[in-house]
């Protein structure tokens, strides 16, 4: 069955949604990175980018917070497209690990089995893989350009944030070594390390996050400014990883609730891809203990179940109104 909506219904869900969570006090800003401790815990927005380029948001949604494990979307793709999907899947993989996303176990029980790009151990590799291999400037223009041109502006390290992760990050310099250790690191383990960690500190909107995920939706075209950001067959691939593993060890609860894939950051955002339909996202500070927010969590849910977005239903949920933007 195909249900057409329109640009209203998804204002009218965004607001809906903002409405029935903004006063969620569950959660707690993430503390282990001094920087998120002192965000305001208040802050919520949504947003949602269309495949014509038309954005919808409610709240605070021009907020910029820290991307965190949500850039380990943009890099993976970014792997992909310069590598294969093919040759990510071989060198990193694409298994959930059902363990926190800054695990050591899961590397030591999988040391000779590649997991996934989205948690902090896969996130190092694929920014060992990012060519120009050896050339740490190169790399960094790589990745904050691509983040760019799938956001449709510009974006760029939040300074402090990147500082306090650099002071605190041991156990992602263990995760570096140890994968090393297993020939999992293709480039200079502590140029990934700082690779990953700065990529971690962008600053990124609400809104910025929803056209992120629309350019994923949109099959690697930004609907926003029309550029084509990467090869159309990636769409399902990210779309996979992220379903599989984008909450990490509560990815299972949040699939079976919404069927939509989604990416957490500790900073607070989540963004959501619904293929060929449009890309939301959500930002609220306070976390659960999987380090995925609380409010952002459920305002998603919520506009998941309300539009029916959900990809494992019967009904598809298709945008009524203009053609998708092309490049
Ligand atoms: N889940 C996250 O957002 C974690 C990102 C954070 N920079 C870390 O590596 O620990």
């Amino acid at each position: 069955m195909i249900q057409k909506i329109d640009k209203k219904a998804v204002q009218d869900a965004l607001r809906m949604a903002y409405d029935r969570c903004k006063n969620e006090t569950g959660g707690k800003n993430a503390d282990y990175i001094p920087y998120l401790a002192n965000v305001p815990s208040n802050l919520f927005g949504i947003a949602a980018c269309l495949p014509d380029g038309d954005v919808v948001a409610v709240g605070d949604v021009d907020y910029k917070f820290g991307i965190e494990s949500v850039s380990k979307v943009p890099t993976a793709i970014l792997a992909m497209n310069q590598y294969s999907g093919q040759e990510v899947l071989d060198k990193i993989g694409a298994d959930a690990t059902g363990l926190p996303f800054n695990s050591i176990m899961a590397i030591l029980l999988e040391n000779d089995h590649p997991s996934t790009p989205l948690v902090n151990a896969g996130a190092i590799s694929a920014c060992s893989m990012v060519k120009p291999v050896g050339d740490s400037d190169g790399k960094w223009k790589a990745i904050i350009s691509f983040i760019a041109d799938l956001a449709g502006s510009d974006v760029e390290v939040i300074d402090e944030l990147y500082k306090s992760e650099t002071a605190t990050n041991f156990n992602n310099k263990s995760i570096a070594w140890l994968l090393k250790n297993y020939n999992r690191i293709y480039d200079d383990p502590d140029m990934a390390l700082d690779i990953y960690t700065r990529q971690c500190s962008i600053g990124v909107t609400a809104t910025q996050l929803a056209t992120m995920a629309a350019t994923i939706a949109n099959d690697g075209v930004n609907p926003v400014t029309g550029k084509k950001v990467f090869k159309p067959e990636l769409t399902p691939k990210i779309a996979s990883m992220m379903a599989t593993v984008g909450f990490y060890e509560h990815t299972g609860d949040w699939l079976f609730t919404t069927g939509l894939p989604a990416k957490t950051g500790v900073g607070g955002g989540i963004m959501g891809v619904v293929p060929g339909v449009m890309g939301v996202a959500a930002f609220a500070p306070p976390l659960d203990g999987a380090g995925n927010s609380v409010k952002a969590q459920k305002a998603l849910a919520f506009i998941a179940g309300h539009l029916n977005l959900n990809l494992f239903g019967t009904t598809r949920c298709v945008m009524a109104e203009k053609e998708p933007v092309k490049a």
